[in-house]
Parts: structure tokens; C-alpha cells; sequence
């Protein structure tokens, strides 16, 4: 998907070469990979949710200025191996993504170093690829005097070509992490047309902004049991019509998504219908559906039907 509007990160002229590439983000669930995605490349091109693995795919987000272009993979966070195939594919997919890349962005959080970081860490190393630590979240700390001594035991984890601070939601750090990160790039020309700020269609957004509500909204309840699936999506004049089914694994599952008379459902298709309003800038007619499909996220075929694809 292009956005002219989004684009409009065409900087003062930088007067250096142009340097241009390919950065995998990876790390454990929660620590706001997406997040700085979306901070760099100035669009929101993937969700973002208080929940633990609310990013199932490899998302491309495409950050382009004057003096280069970066080009994100945002990824599923790496964690236990689940029993489930749904766990399998977004573990395989965000080791995936660190195949041919120039760069990796481990992200942890400010709050300190766990054990499943160590095995994001992992699998950049089997990765072989040059890696910059990023520490996000950094407006959590209140004493920031606890913010070098933290930074010299992370550094001492790996030889990181760079360690960055930054709080994505706040954006802080956020431009000096582009410019530690395009300075790791080769010169190179643009991979992507400047307009451009995702490899992901239009219907691919617009289902993940309803995922993204049952994330938020049921998160509690169903973080994992849900996905969603376009069924129609046309252009009719000025307005957009979408007809999005909401696969749950279980009636008792599907009765909470509709909730009491309908209510949880009106709640998360207004939900998504603004955000798509405001990501997409037009007018949006959004029907929701919600259907069983029993035990989908353990199963390859279905999951392979829903997108979930290697
Ligand atoms: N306080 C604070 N919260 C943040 C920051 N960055 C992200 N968050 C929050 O952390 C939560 C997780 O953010 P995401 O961007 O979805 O994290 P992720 O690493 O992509 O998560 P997964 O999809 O589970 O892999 C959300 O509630 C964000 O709002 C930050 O800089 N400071």
C-alpha cells in the first residue's frame, strides 16, 4: 500500500549518499516492535495491543527520506515454541524474516533483560547479521541515572553495532535510531517507490484493524482464539464496503464476541470502522460476521485458508 500523505518525510537534502535497506525487528511479545515500526515510518502499518502477540505476520513498514530508505520487517514475538501450529508459524515467521536482511533491531524493554530476550538474541546470532539493540520504553523509568549502568550490561550481551534508547510511543530516540540504523546501511538506491509504506494491501490493514479491536477489547478473554477474514471489500463511490468475518474456535467464544444484544460486536466494528476511516481517509461501511470454525490456530490447512502462509 502507497500514502502520499505519509510520505511526506522527504527531509531537507542531507547533502551524504543515500543509503538504503532491509532492518528485521524482532524480540519477545509486548516490547513494542510494532509500535516503533510505526513511530519510524510515520503510518500505523501494524497493530498495536497491550496483549502479548498481537502481530501474526511479517509486515513490512517502509520509512523514506531525504538521505535514505529504510524498510522494516515487523514480526511476530519469538517465544516458547506454543503447542499450537498458530505459535509455530509466527516463531517461524519471525526467524524468517531475519534471513537476508542487513540488519537486525533486537528490542527490550527498559525494565531489564528476561529470558525469553535471550531467545529473540538467539536467533539473531544464528542469523549471522548484524544486530543494534534497541531499549524501549524508557519514559517507564523514573530514575534515569538507572538508564547507563543499564546500557553497559546489555551492551555486554552481544556486540551490538549500536545500543539505543528510546520510548517509541513518546517518540523519543526515535530519529536517532533512524540515523544509527541508516548509518549501518549500505548506499544503496531506494528498494521501494518513495510513496510506498507497506509491502500489505489495503484488506490486509482493514482486517488487522479488527483484529486489532478483539485484541484490545477481548484481549483478556480470547487473546489467541480469534482471526479475521475479508469476504468483500468494494469501492462504491466515495465509500468503502467491507464484509469481514470473525472466526472464533468455540460458540462459548463466539458468544462474547457478540456480547449481550449485539453489544460487544456494535463495540469492536466501531472501533475498527473509525480506524479504518482515518488509516484508509475515506468513509467506511463495515458488516461484521462471527463463525466457528472448531480448533483453527492448531490447524495447518485452515490457518494456510485464513493467511496465515509461509
Ligand atoms: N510505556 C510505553 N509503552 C509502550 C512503548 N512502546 C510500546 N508500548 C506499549 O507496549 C504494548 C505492546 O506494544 P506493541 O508495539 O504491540 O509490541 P510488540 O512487540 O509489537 O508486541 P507483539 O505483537 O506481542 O510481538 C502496547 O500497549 C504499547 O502501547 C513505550 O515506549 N512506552
Amino acid at each position: 500500500m502507497s500514502d502520499q500523505e505519509s510520505s511526506s518525510q522527504q527531509g531537507a537534502p542531507s547533502g551524504g549518499p543515500f543509503r538504503a535497506g532491509t532492518v528485521a525487528v524482532v524480540g519477545r511479545p509486548n516490547v513494542g516492535k510494532s509500535t516503533l515500526v510505526n513511530a519510524v515510518v510515520g503510518f500505523r502499518v501494524s497493530i498495536v495491543s497491550r496483549r502479548p502477540q498481537t502481530t501474526r505476520h511479517r509486515i513490512l513498514g517502509i520509512s523514506t527520506e531525504a538521505d535514505g530508505q529504510i524498510v522494516f520487517a515487523d514480526t511476530p514475538g519469538l517465544h516458547a515454541s506454543g503447542k499450537r501450529a498458530i505459535n509455530r508459524y509466527m516463531n517461524r515467521t519471525a526467524s524468517g524474516a531475519l534471513l537476508g536482511v542487513d540488519l537486525a533491531v533486537l528490542v527490550v524493554e527498559a525494565a531489564g533483560w528476561r529470558e525469553d530476550d535471550q531467545r529473540a538474541l538467539a536467533a539473531i546470532r544464528e542469523a549471522e547479521v548484524p544486530c543494534v539493540l534497541v531499549i524501549n520504553k524508557v519514559d517507564r523509568i523514573k530514575d534515569k541515572s538507572s538508564l547507563l549502568p543499564l546500557i553497559a550490561e546489555l551492551s555486554g550481551k552481544h556486540s551490538f553495532a549500536a545500543v539505543v534508547p528510546i520510548s517509541a510511543q513518546r517518540g523519543v530516540g526515535v530519529a536517532d535510531l533512524r540515523r544509527s540504523l541508516l548509518a549501518l546501511l549500505p548506499e544503496r538506491e531506494a528498494l521501494y517507490g518513495e510513496d510506498e509504506v507497506t509491502d500489505k494491501s489495503e484488506r490486509f490493514l482493514a482486517a488487522e484493524l479488527i483484529r486489532e479491536q478483539l485484541m484490545r477489547q477481548l484481549g483478556d478473554e480470547l487473546p489467541y482464539a480469534t482471526t479475521v477474514e475479508i469476504e468483500g471489500y468494494r469501492e462504491d463511490g466515495r465509500l468503502l464496503r467491507i464484509d469481514a468475518v470473525i472466526w472464533v474456535e468455540r460458540d462459548g467464544q463466539k458468544a462474547i464476541v457478540i456480547g449481550a444484544g449485539g453489544s460487544q460486536m456494535r463495540t469492536i466494528g466501531q472501533g475498527a470502522r473509525l480506524a479504518m476511516e482515518r488509516l484508509l481517509d475515506r468513509k467506511v461501511f463495515l458488516q461484521l460476521w462471527c463463525k466457528v470454525r472448531e480448533n483453527w490456530s492448531d490447524d495447518e490447512a485452515q490457518l494456510k485458508r485464513f493467511g496465515y502462509t509461509d
